[in-house]
């Protein structure tokens, strides 16, 4: 006769208190926090201090750090703390660190969302509302399944190491300088490190990601007048700021998604024949990625080509333009002051501060070519995001490939992802171990998006998941 897994109680005590670790996401859900918006800046707190009382119940020693100040708009604004916690110093066990942030992107129902997003919502077995799946969700999932180890009498196997942090989506400030700070106290006895932001590459099949794309972002700022004009009145007479920053904005990248800032791919591994056969491998469904974002076509021809330029490539963006009118019907209106927003993903070996060097220099002689006599900036509001990369054949991935067998009875696909985790590289070099990323969520979860998700299959199982981790991890020799 089999014997049952360790952790049947654990995974029992998951099943039964659904309801409960629903309520709980719905409660963290309900706090929006925001941290683009400096006028959320309390609802951050307020998020932060939310979780504080909930690693607390559990027995962690907690701590929220102070990390100082941002400037934004030449004001200062106070950061969000960071929320440090440690359970369990027994020197016998293994120490491991989970990261998870704790705010969120913007969202609003007139997005085109069809409910509430600050309103967790479930349809279908979907769980509905922003931050069920990045991160909340799975910040959650860590805190259950302790809890069922704890509930259920079970022996939690290892010692932990939280770092919680509430500026993940606009770009971690403050976040490295405490870590590079706590190296040798908080971080010292940490033998590995998990974090739960990323998704699998489809719906149906767990991943384990080994790779994320770094990030450099940008303003773009044209002023021409000290006030909105009359299009009418003025039109023909001035040099527009909109004009010249569509002019700008459309010299960045072409319709196939080619970057046209020469120095662009510097640093970018080439392709080995070994690494090709690797995405030649991997199941993944273009016509279905389409399809369930409803666009028409993809921009590249083959699977391994679109993955490739989500993972191994740099890609740029432009996410929006502040001060031009963007509501309904028609503004007769010439805008005095815009400001373009775009961003690149960078990828291992590219360094952020390099890049950023080299986009600046070239969208400044984009528009000394442009003649206009309007005011023109270019500038960042951080350092950007470094990328990330590891070997994945080790013991650590072993033990989460183990875990995901145990939980989901099929092995996982190992992955990279085009997004940015800022902390990740820091993590690795500042304890010198290994960093894996554990997706709790589908790769349909629409996050950063309208309608953002999570599975209650992949809430529940990846809580197991997750207790499935720790035991594996428990068990490895070192
Ligand atoms: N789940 C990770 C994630 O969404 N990260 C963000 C990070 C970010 C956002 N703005 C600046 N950094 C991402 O967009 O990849
Ligand atoms: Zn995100
Ligand atoms: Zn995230």
């Amino acid at each position: 006769m089999e014997s049952a897994h360790p952790l049947t109680d654990v995974f029992q005590y998951v099943d039964d208190h659904k309801n409960k670790f629903v309520e709980s996401l719905s409660q963290a859900v309900s706090i929006k926090s925001i941290s683009a918006d400096p006028e959320l800046r309390n609802e951050v707190n307020k998020m932060m201090e939310w979780a504080q009382a909930k690693l607390k119940a559990l027995g962690a020693d907690v701590e929220l750090c102070d990390i100082g100040q941002q400037t934004l708009n030449e004001k200062k604004v106070q950061l969000p703390p960071v929320l440090i916690g440690t359970l369990g110093t027994d020197k016998s066990k293994t120490t491991i660190c989970l990261y998870g942030h704790l705010d969120v992107q913007p969202a609003d129902i007139s997005d085109g969302w069809a409910s509430e997003p600050f309103v967790l919502t479930e349809r279908n077995g979907k769980l509905y509302g922003r931050g069920s799946s990045d991160d909340k969700g799975p910040v959650l999932g860590w805190l259950h399944a302790i809890e069922a180890f704890q509930n259920t009498g079970t022996d939690l196997p290892v010692n932990l190491k939280f770092v919680f942090e509430g500026m993940e989506e606009s770009g971690s400030i403050g976040l490295d300088e405490l870590l590079i700070q706590k190296k040798e106290s908080f971080l010292k006895d940490v033998d590995y490190v998990c974090i739960s932001d990323s998704y699998w590459l489809g719906t149906d099949k767990p991943c384990l990601t080994y790779g994320l794309r770094g990030m450099s972002s940008f303003f773009v700022e044209v002023e021409g007048s000290s006030k909105d004009l009359h299009s009418g009145m003025y039109g023909g007479t001035v040099y527009e700021a909109m004009s010249d920053l569509i002019y700008i904005l459309n010299q960045l990248v072409d319709v196939k998604g080619k970057i046209l800032i020469p120095g662009i791919d510097e640093g970018v591994e080439p392709l080995s024949e070994k690494e090709k056969e690797l995405y030649e491998k991997i199941e993944f469904d273009v016509d279905a990625y389409i399809s369930e974002i409803g666009a028409s076509k993809s921009q590249k021809e083959t699977k391994e080509e679109l993955l490739m330029s989500n993972w191994r490539y740099p890609s740029l963006s432009v996410h929006g333009i502040e001060g031009a009118f963007s509501g309904p019907g028609f503004k007769t209106v010439i805008p005095r002051k815009v400001t373009g927003k775009f961003s690149i993903r960078l990828v291992p070996n590219q360094i952020p501060s390099r890049i950023t060097e080299i986009v600046k220099n070239y969208v400044q002689s984009v528009w000394e070519k442009r003649q206009s006599p309007n005011k023109f900036k270019i500038y960042t509001v951080n350092e950007g995001g470094n990328p990330w990369k590891t070997d994945p054949f080790n013991d650590h991935f072993l033990a989460a490939h183990e875990a995901t067998k145990t939980v989901y009875n099929v092995e996982p696909d190992y992955t990279r992802c085009g997004g940015s985790i800022p902390v990740t590289l820091t993590l690795q070099e500042v304890t010198g171990k290994s960093v894996m990323l554990l997706p709790m969520g589908a790769g349909d979860d629409s996050a950063h998006s309208q309608n953002e998700k999570i599975d209650v299959r992949n809430y529940i199982k990846g809580t197991k998941l997750m207790a499935a981790y720790l035991y594996e991890v428990s068990k490895i020799k070192h």
